[in-house]
């Protein structure tokens, strides 16, 4: 039977994600004492899938699922789940507001209750637990002075009572849970989503040429994360999550140029996409404006790249005697055969594109003209 683990004990917001994740298939669901417990399960066979929660609507990411990730390569995403998450104050029988001097919950569970407890219990100590369900049996087996902030599920099983409900600090509050396995399963359903760790090269806008080949693709981020490589102070691993297909030309395409630009690309999986609580999702209709951002975006491309050409062509006028070595008809004619070529494949017209190219090709020699004749003998 498939095992399917998750961080428990029994009552936490990860085993509710399972359960629905599992639906009515017959699975064993394992309760761990931690995520490190989960991935390390699933990494090593014991278990065939684990359920992690990786972000938050207010707290953002899980960094140590992310660390997980990066520290197992054997894992693969091969699911998404959003849990709409509702945090609940529980207590033992009897007890009131006025009774807690200690609140124990999950630090993601405190932190997205801050504003409630600020407001409500400036005084009680926080106490950071491994899961809001741990805090939940503690609280079942401690003193009446202590809290804990849970589930409803986690009120049942431990028999504490409810004194307050939705104290998170906003009400659409949400967490997507990724489900990791060791294989990945072919993704034949649509929206999809591909998530990737990028380990970029140490040079000047290293991350700027990896996001720009999603942008003139027109392919869209949903999460784009950093978390430090760990070989030296100042060097960062980025995860990166996209709206796509790995099979998609585009995605196919644009991963094959960001391979060639940076140190590592993994690929962590592709997998159906979850539609998020309150967010659109699915493709929208473009309008005029964000059609002409992306016209920008290439242009300002188009231009960086002549930029680019002018530098090597300077080069090459150091490299010439006078200015009578200027023009090379012969060269010329190379890189007029090979733009009409291009022009061809991409659809565009090469008698066009070489007329561009013959008045781009008389400003570069009339740069290296200028360069020849203002150089010092
Ligand atoms: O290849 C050279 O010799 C260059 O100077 C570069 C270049 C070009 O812009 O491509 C410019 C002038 C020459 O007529 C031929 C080519």
């Amino acid at each position: 039977m498939r095992r399917i683990a998750y961080l428990g004990p029994r009552g936490t917001f990860s085993e509710q994600a399972a359960l629905d994740y599992a639906g009515d298939q017959s699975v064993e669901l394992v309760p761990c004492e931690s995520l490190q417990e989960v991935c390390l399960g699933v990494a090593d066979g014991r278990y065939t899938q684990g359920v992690l929660p990786l972000e938050n609507l207010i707290e953002g990411t899980v960094n140590p699922v992310l660390d997980l990730l990066l520290e197992l390569p054997v894992l693969k995403i091969q699911a998404e789940m959003m849990l709409p998450v509702a945090h609940h104050l529980l207590v033992q029988p009897g007890s009131a507001v006025r009774d807690i001097r200690t609140v124990l919950s999950h630090p993601q569970a405190l932190a997205q209750c801050r504003r409630y407890l600020a407001r409500k219990l400036p005084a009680a100590k926080l106490l950071p637990v491994e899961s809001t369900a741990l805090a939940a049996s503690m609280v079942a087996g401690g003193e009446k002075t202590m809290a804990a902030i849970g589930t409803t599920a986690a009120a049942k099983h431990y028999n504490l009572t409810t004194l307050e409900q939705n104290i998170q600090d906003r009400s659409n509050n949400c967490t997507r849970f990724v489900v990791v396995g060791r294989e990945d399963i072919p993704c034949r359903e649509v929206p999809c989503k591909t998530s990737l760790v990028v380990s970029l090269l140490d040079r000047p806008g290293a991350l700027y040429s990896i996001l720009k080949e999603f942008a003139w693709r027109g392919i869209n981020l949903t999460r784009i994360e950093s978390r430090p490589a760990r070989t030296c102070l100042g060097e960062y691993i980025f995860f990166i999550d996209l709206e796509g297909h790995l099979g998609e030309p585009a995605v196919k395409e644009a991963l094959e140029d960001i391979t060639a630009l940076s140190r590592q690309v993994r690929i962590l999986g592709c997998y159906p996409a979850c539609q998020s609580a309150g967010c659109q999702s699915g493709k929208k209709e473009e309008t005029l404006e964000e059609l002409r951002a992306d016209i920008d975006i290439i242009d300002r491309q188009v231009i960086e790249l002549l930029g680019k050409r002018a530098k090597l062509v300077t080069r090459v006028g150091e490299l010439k005697q006078n200015a009578g070595q200027v023009r090379d008809p012969a060269r010329e004619a190379q890189v007029l055969a090979q733009v009409r070529r291009l022009a061809q494949h991409h659809g565009l017209s090469p008698d066009v594109l070489e007329t561009v190219y013959r008045t781009l090709l008389d400003y570069f020699v009339e740069l290296q003209v200028n360069q020849l004749t203002s150089r010092v003998p």
